[in-house]
Order: structure tokens, then sequence, then C-alpha cells
């Protein structure tokens, strides 16, 4: 089982306002910042959702949540290449991976993931992509290859666009800019909280 709604946020500081909202799944994904801010940041978040029963994931830094006593990571194909992967499995962390084509995705299964992620759903701006839009047709042939692991959809999705995701079979839908970019963040969480699949 996994949420239905998984938010990434860039910096810590977004959490005191969202985790009291209620949301239940959020990944801590912070690029270009120095280590010791990164490992100040994810302290934080370890407390912060610990108080909000919130599950962290921790992107891309194994080795500080390993370090920092985390209990879920979100690795990328490139990132998976640097891993430890049996030191990771070994300290029982739960592992989210990302995926774009068919061979991402054998290579995925074949590594026991707790979650499989697939993107970019829709075109994203939050980043450049080599990956043409999956679209609604892929979130329903994933589905039907990763069975019982949880299917994440990712990229470009907005609170419009979630009904014809969830119904194309993913478990989980996972939003950057549509919360973050949002003239009122808080307000916009709080649709995606109360969409009913
Ligand atoms: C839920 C989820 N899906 C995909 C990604 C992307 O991971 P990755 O390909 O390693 O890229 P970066 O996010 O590290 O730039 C993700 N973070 N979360
Ligand atoms: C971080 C990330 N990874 C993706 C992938 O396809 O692996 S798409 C993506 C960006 C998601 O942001 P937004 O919701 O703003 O489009
Ligand atoms: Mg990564």
């Amino acid at each position: 089982m996994i949420e239905p709604f998984y938010q990434i946020v860039d910096d810590v500081k977004w959490l005191p306002r969202f985790l009291p909202l209620g949301l239940k799944l959020v990944q801590l994904r912070i690029k270009d910042k120095e280590q010791d801010d990164v490992r100040a940041q994810i302290r934080q978040a370890r407390e912060l959702c610990r108080e909000y029963k919130t599950q962290l994931v921790v992107n891309d830094y194994w080795q500080l949540a390993l370090e920092l006593g985390c209990d879920f990571i979100h690795l990328g194909q490139e990132d998976l290449d640097q891993a430890d992967l049996p030191k990771i499995r070994q300290a029982g962390l739960k592992l989210g991976i990302s995926t774009h084509d068919e061979a991402e995705l054998d290579r995925a299964l074949a590594l026991s993931p707790d979650y499989i992620a697939l993107g970019p759903v829709y075109p994203t701006i939050l980043k450049q992509m080599s990956w043409a839009p999956q679209g609604a047709e892929n979130v329903r042939r994933w589905k039907a290859r990763v069975g019982k692991v949880p299917l994440v959809a990712i990229g470009g999705l907005s609170v419009e666009r979630a009904p014809d995701i969830y119904k194309a079979g993913a478990d989980c839908l996972c939003v950057v800019t549509d919360v973050l970019y949002h003239p009122n963040p808080e307000e916009r969480l709080q649709q995606w909280l109360e969409i009913v699949i």
C-alpha cells in the first residue's frame, strides 16, 4: 500500500506549512547544496515527519539517510550505479526507483523495490529530460508489468490531470511544481488531499 499523493519539496522549510494539512508522503529532493546543509535539512525533516506521522523519502543521499536513521530513499538509474545496494537492503531501507523505459523497468523490478516511479507522464518544466512524455498509455502498460509493486506517476501532473492518471492505474501521483509554484501552495495541496480516487 502507498499513499495516493506524494509531494516533493526542495527544502525542509516547506514541511511546517504542509505537514499540518495532512500530507502523509513527502520526498526531500535537495539539489546543489553543501553536504552539511543537506544533512541538517534531512535531520529536521526526519523530526518533523516523525511528529506528524508522515513518511519521509530522502532523494539521492542514501548515505545520509543511513547515517540519520531515515527509512526510505528514492534513487534514479544513475544513482543506482553509485549506490551500495546490499548495504541499503541490509539496513532495511525502503527503496523507490525511477524508470523511463522498459529496460529501466526490467532493472528496477529485479531489485524488488518498494515502489516504481514512471515519468515524465506529461511534459515537466522542473528539469530537462530526454524522455518523451509517457502519457496515460504507458501508465497502463507499467501497471500491467509491475503487478503488486506500487506505481508512482510523476511529471507535469496537476489536480486537473489526476483523474485520468489514477484511472490508468497509477497508485500514487507525485508532484513538484503544481503545488510549490502555485500562488497559494497550501490551497493547492488541500485540493490534492481532497481528491477521491
Ligand atoms: C517519485 C520520484 N520519481 C522520479 C524521481 C527522479 O529521480 P532521478 O531520476 O534520480 O532524478 P532526480 O530527482 O534525482 O533529479 C524522483 N526524484 N522521485
Ligand atoms: C523529478 C522528476 N523526475 C521525473 C522523472 O520522470 O523521473 S519528472 C520530475 C519532475 C516532476 O516535477 P513536476 O511535477 O513539477 O513536473
Ligand atoms: Mg536522483
